[in-house]
């Protein structure tokens, strides 16, 4: 357990970041949907579960493999699917996959990356694995040509998103009227090919025909998608695990159960699609009982400390990804700002574990963490509240 110089916690390179970063990416990057309302929630939810330490256990060796889909990987923390790494450094997503492989575990990579998958991939190692996320889109040769080409570059899963038939309505990019800057490309639709109009994926940015990136990207998608049609398609052409990210619900856990998922991703894209749902890590729980044993469940949104990350595993993720923290990384300082970014959370993991008395990922449950409705948390809970209308009061 290290922590090496620079920035001392996630909240301080989000710091950097927004100072660092133009006003149009920077806004991107940050924003929810409308009022912003599970964005915030997203990380709040997490102070409402307290956690329940033992003491005097021997801590002096602690670890954090685990297994995901089956593989050994170093750490359960991973780095979610985010667009356009390139915003936040020239270096991009080869940047972001180099800092993770020094960590292992697993990268999400974003179709639409500003770096093409194989380049991606190539900078990995055998502590890592890559999964390749996915929209599904009208014309389905694309997407399954996108699937073809991660098969053939050794990616482990593919990520179905399924939370987002159009883009939310975040209200920072409508004000700035935000597209990203015409020099960076979607790699990923450069190979003419594969897309009959590369340019209208985004292929290139500059020549794209659409006046928002977000039409072009709701032009593209299909929007009649469903379970019959998405999840049971994508498994006539591929035998790559099929992994859901957006499910918030008990009743989505058990379709994905029953169309043959090997896992699903709780999320609620980072609060940037429906603005008003549960917290991830509210939503957790009832998708955890759910799945049982069947298949595995990950979460992400909202995890920006070590302490997030333990309460997330307590209350059943097998794993969590991180997003905007890796990209504010990146911003700070390219590779070494996104390796930085995941110390950091890697570290606090490993110190929260030593705190409560866990050593391995495996015994870390429900029994280290008090939920809401325990009277121990409410009363502390309330006494807090308190506290707050107090100091307000003075203001
Ligand atoms: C700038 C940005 C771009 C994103 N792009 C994608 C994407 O291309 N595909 C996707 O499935 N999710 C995307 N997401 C959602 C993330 O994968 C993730 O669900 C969410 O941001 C996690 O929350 P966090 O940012 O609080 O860690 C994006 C999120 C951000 C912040
Ligand atoms: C427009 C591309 C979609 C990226 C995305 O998922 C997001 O911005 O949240």
């Amino acid at each position: 357990m290290e922590y090496s110089n620079g920035p001392v916690c996630i909240k301080d390179l989000e710091r950097i970041a927004s100072k660092v970063m133009p006003s149009g990416a920077w806004g991107y990057y940050d924003s929810g949907a409308n009022d912003e309302q599970t964005k915030l929630d997203n990380m709040t939810a997490f102070d409402k579960y307290r956690l329940h330490p033992r003491m005097l256990r021997d801590v002096s060796n602690i670890s954090t493999a685990t297994t995901i889909l089956g593989q050994p990987v170093p750490t359960p923390l991973g780095v979610a699917p985010c667009a356009m790494h390139k915003l936040a450094h020239a270096d991009g997503e080869l940047a972001t996959s180099r800092a993770a492989s020094q960590h292992g575990g697993v990268m999400i990579l974003s179709t639409y990356s500003t770096t093409s998958l194989e380049k991606v991939i190539a900078q990995g190692n055998s502590n890592m694995q890559y999964w390749m996320q996915l929209y599904v889109y009208k014309e389905r040769s694309v997407s399954e040509q996108i699937v073809r080409r991660a098969e053939r570059a050794g990616f482990k899963a593919l990520v179905l998103t399924v939370d987002a038939p159009a883009l939310g309505r975040r209200l920072v990019d409508a004000r700035n009227k935000f597209n990203p800057p015409a020099h960076l490309h979607l790699e990923n639709f450069i190979d003419p090919e594969i897309v009959n109009n590369p340019d209208g994926y985004g292929a290139d940015l500059s020549k794209s025909a659409s006046e928002t990136f977000g039409a072009t990207f709701g032009a593209n998608g299909d929007q009649s998608l469903s379970w019959e049609n998405g999840i049971a398609w994508l498994k006539s052409i591929t035998k790559l695990p099929i992994i859901v990210k957006g499910i918030l619900t008990a009743e989505d856990t058990r379709l994905a159960i029953k169309y043959g998922c090997a896992g699903v991703i709780v999320s609620n894209h980072g609060g940037r699609q429906l603005d008003g749902t549960l917290a991830s890590i509210d939503a957790l729980p009832q998708v955890v009982e759910a799945a049982g044993d069947k298949i595995e469940v990950y979460m992400d949104g909202g995890i920006r400390k070590g302490t997030d990350i333990f309460k997330a595993l307590a209350l059943g993720a097998r794993a969590v990804f991180v997003a905007r923290p890796v990209l504010w990384g990146l911003a700070y300082n390219g590779e070494a700002g996104a390796k930085h970014a995941l110390d950091l959370l890697q570290s606090e993991l490993e110190l929260t574990m030593m705190l409560s008395g866990t050593r391995t990922i495996g015994e870390i449950d429900d029994s280290y963490i008090l939920e809401p409705e325990s009277r121990w948390v409410q009363s502390s809970v309330r006494r807090q509240q308190k506290k707050v209308n107090q100091l307000r009061a003075k203001l």
